[in-house]
């Protein structure tokens, strides 16, 4: 299947501007020459430009509800794009946040899609359990048709709807949940997979389990959603939220391969890489690791 690379230099999700050079900082590390490399077919999208509203004041401890609903809207529409040219669809950020677009324009163009979600994070903050206010960590409960009465319509958010019930998505690699973010987890039933489960099952059973879960018959378009925070800080460094114990370089690279060899990935956001965080050194291995995880999801593979 063909691919097709678009950038979401966004940030208003959280409150670190410098993840907003994810886009441009993955490029340069070679993402498309590489995509190339493995004789895929890859349209490079370009960078979704973002107007900025100046008068948002917060909804509640929400901040920047209006740029971020915005935002989204627009990312959903480029996103549906993309898939409605039978591409791949690589989505680059940018803050998680930006998944509410990415999983609404995907489900658009594939209603019967089903996510994967990496990440150390569930990201099932509700905009009232959010002890934050930064938008990255809510992403799912906008999406999750069952928790539709427990999210407000935002200001900017008038477009949205939700678009995947909670048996369509499944989390791995997760080990920081907040109290509101677990309620919901249990009331709802939603299938997560922590570090803990992945040391007491083994990931091959792990990702079975996932995929059995949200893709019985392997006959659904798999969105995977990839928070480079899943990944150990020690390797994944420049990152805004990290969370020691994460996954392995192999783990990572392991749980790509594995559903990217179904050829039912159709959607890949690659998020939350702030090239402005700790030593340039972190910076280029946060980057590279970014990128090998982006073309082992498209077949490059380590046995050759
Ligand atoms: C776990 N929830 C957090 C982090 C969200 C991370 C978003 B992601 O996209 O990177 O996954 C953290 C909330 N805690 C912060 C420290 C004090 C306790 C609450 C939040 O801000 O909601
Ligand atoms: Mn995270
Ligand atoms: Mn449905
Ligand atoms: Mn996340």
């Amino acid at each position: 299947q063909d691919v097709g690379v678009i950038g979401f230099p966004f940030s208003k999700g959280q409150p670190q501007p410098g993840v907003r050079s994810g886009p441009a900082a993955i490029r340069n590390a070679g993402l498309i020459e590489k995509i190339h490399n493995l004789e895929r077919d890859v349209k490079d999208y370009g960078d979704l430009d973002f107007e900025y509203i100046a008068d948002d004041p917060p909804y509640g401890l929400i901040k920047n509800p209006r740029n971020v609903g915005a935002a989204n809207k627009k990312i959903s529409a480029a996103v549906s794009n993309v898939i409605n040219d039978n591409r791949l669809c690589i989505s680059l950020g940018g803050d998680h946040a930006m998944s509410i677009g990415t999983l609404h324009g995907h489900a658009t163009a594939r209603p019967d899609m089903c996510v994967l979600w990496i990440d150390a994070h569930v990201d099932i903050n509700t905009p009232l359990t959010s002890m934050t206010g930064n938008i990255h960590g809510t992403p799912v409960s906008f999406v999750v048709h069952e928790l539709k009465d427990y999210v407000p319509v935002l200001p900017g958010f008038e477009w949205m709807n939700t678009c995947i019930h909670a048996k369509d998505i499944a989390f791995i690699g997760v080990r920081d949940i907040d109290p509101g973010e677990r309620y919901i987890m249990e009331k709802f039933g939603l299938v997560c997979y922590s570090i803990h489960d992945i040391d007491h099952l083994g990931l091959v059973e792990v990702l079975k389990r996932a995929m059995d879960n949200v893709n019985p018959n392997r006959d659904r378009p798999i969105h995977i959603s990839f928070d480079i925070d899943a990944l150990d800080p020690l390797l994944a460094q420049s990152t805004g939220t990290p969370v020691y114990g994460g996954l392995t370089f192999r783990e990572g690279m392991y749980i790509v391969e594995e559903v990217g060899s179904t050829g039912m990935v159709t959607g890949i956001d690659m998020v939350e890489v702030n090239p402005e965080l700790g030593t340039k050194f972190e910076q280029n291995v946060t980057v590279n690791t970014a990128v090998d995880v982006l073309t082992a999801a498209l077949g490059k593979r380590r046995h050759g």
